[in-house]
């Protein structure tokens, strides 16, 4: 449709009135170059307010939206959801100046080189990928305080003067949510992914290798070998993510260094019993997965809550110590059935177990013992029962001296930004998995944990306060400069 001329009488009262729109523009103007300035923050303000709060917040609450379910936030691996995000995060990077692409395990990645070639790169990232009714932090906050903290080096002209490549990587799936294999996008540039993933499937029946393929990759194990990276080529990665835990806010301290990540094991366990119908058998003679079920996810929390009622634990060589188990924590988050009618005794019941501590022998002492429980409970029960072993990440340390850099960039942030001393900056161990816990194979690690409200995660009440989503784009941006010549 044509657009009509603008009629005599509106143009000559946009005559009348031009000079007034000429000053407003020259107004607006000026307020973007202050702003500039002021964002740019070269002198004693260089705090990037617009960049690392301002827009970040917004940049957030916009991949907050991209979802793949109606009325809450869950984006897996691959989804059409994870493709729109994907565009988002890459045009955020390229606005930063960093050079990107996409890798063979939709890993996103943006680069931007150094004032010397041959230096080893600094790797910041986090996962873009969601748990099931997620929150909008979890994961993104780390790409985005990257890409802003690197945008607000690009706008102070440093980047140029980095004397070593920095990457900034959104992995594609850290929760393995949809094929119950964690880390994939991370152990696929750590290289240490099982050769048999690609035939892993989700609930659907794809195979990993079904899912690349509708993405364009023709993945075999000869094509994900070139993502992995060359460990000489890497001196360090370094994570921001929320603390997904209730002591820096406890603390009332805005950031906290992360010390170490407690190793987790995902079991599936899977009991078959005699199917029949729920008025006519009688209960002695039933074969009952859904009871055998019940008395193992029981058995498991008591085990969990109570390891010395099952295990030796004390003094002596070869015995585990009681501080062994601290952190243990043991979930069911997951569990199926068939046919799933209420008046029919189910044939058979499925159910995940995530087990964390963080020390990996009294993780293997648990997983061993729950093990023994469940062939003992199941022959009770004359049911069959057989667990598949998910997935296994070990206990993870931060490197000290990355970490000190850290903490030491974190610090003059804090100083920055806080109206009063705040004291030590707390250290903490970590329950949650991170992606940092598979780049450790390939380097070395530092982790900065973010305060988020109640300690509040995988839930759509995850939320952090944006003057600490700042703090958290402006210790990147002071540990960035440690790498800058001047
Ligand atoms: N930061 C996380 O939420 N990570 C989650 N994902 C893995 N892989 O651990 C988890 O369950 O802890
Ligand atoms: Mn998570
Ligand atoms: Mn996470």
């Amino acid at each position: 449709m044509a657009v009509p001329p603008l009629k005599a009488s509106s143009f000559l009262q946009f005559h009348a009135i031009r000079p007034l729109i000429f000053s407003i523009s020259i107004l607006l103007t000026l307020i973007t170059i202050l702003e500039a300035l002021e964002v740019g923050g070269n002198g004693e303000n260089g705090i990037f307010k617009e960049i690392l709060r301002d827009e970040a917040v917004f940049r957030l609450k916009e991949l907050g939206k991209v979802s793949d379910r109606e009325g809450y936030l869950e984006r897996t691996f691959l989804s059409p959801a994870s493709l729109r995000a994907a565009d988002l995060i890459i045009s955020w990077m390229q606005d930063a100046g960093l050079r990107t692409w996409v890798d063979q395990m939709g890993n996103i990645h943006g680069r931007t080189e150094a004032i010397t070639t041959s230096s080893k790169a600094l790797i910041i990232g986090s996962h873009m990928d969601t748990v099931v009714d997620a929150g909008m932090y979890d994961g993104l906050l780390g790409i985005i305080s990257a890409i802003s903290a690197v945008k607000a080096l690009k706008i102070s002209k440093k980047l140029e003067k980095l004397q070593r490549p920095v990457e900034v990587i959104a992995f594609s799936d850290e929760e393995g949510i949809r094929f119950q294999s964690t880390f994939l996008g991370s152990a696929a540039i750590a290289g240490t992914l099982a050769r048999s993933i690609l035939q892993v499937s989700d609930k659907s029946g794809f195979t990993l290798q079904d899912v690349l393929k509708e993405n364009s990759v023709e993945a075999t194990e000869e094509i994900l070998s070139k993502v992995k990276y060359n460990s000489e080529s890497v001196w360090g990665y370094v994570e921001v993510h929320i603390e997904q835990g209730p002591v820096l806010e406890t603390l009332d301290y805005p950031l906290g260094i992360v010390k170490g990540i407690a190793g987790q094991t995902r079991l599936k366990v899977m009991v078959s019993g005699t199917q029949g119908h729920a008025g006519t058998v009688p209960m002695l003679l039933r074969q009952d997965p859904m009871v055998a079920s019940a008395e193992l996810i029981v058995t498991l929390e008591s085990l969990c809550k109570y390891p010395d009622k099952f295990l030796t634990i004390g003094e002596g060589s070869g015995i585990l110590q009681k501080e062994s188990f601290s952190g243990l924590v043991c979930t069911v988050g997951e569990l199926s059935c068939w046919p799933s009618a209420s008046n029919v005794i189910p044939g058979q019941v499925n159910f995940t177990v995530d087990i964390r501590a963080m020390d990996d022998k009294a993780r293997a002492a648990i997983v061993s013992e729950f093990s023994k429980q469940i062939s003992e409970r199941c022959d009770n029960r004359l049911v069959n029962c057989s667990i598949e072993h998910k997935h296994s990440a070990e206990a993870t340390h931060c490197d000290k001296d990355l970490t000190s850099q850290l903490k030491h960039a974190a610090d003059s942030a804090i100083r920055k930004l806080s109206t009063h001393d705040l004291g030590d900056m707390p250290v903490l161990m970590s329950g949650a998995g991170h992606d940092a816990m598979a780049m450790s194979k390939l380097t070395k690690i530092g982790m900065l944990f973010v305060r988020c409200r109640g300690g509040i995660s995988h839930s759509p009440d995850e939320f952090v306060m944006k003057d600490d989503v700042w703090a958290a784009g402006l210790a990147l941006v002071h540990f960035l400069e440690q790498h800058v010549v001047e």
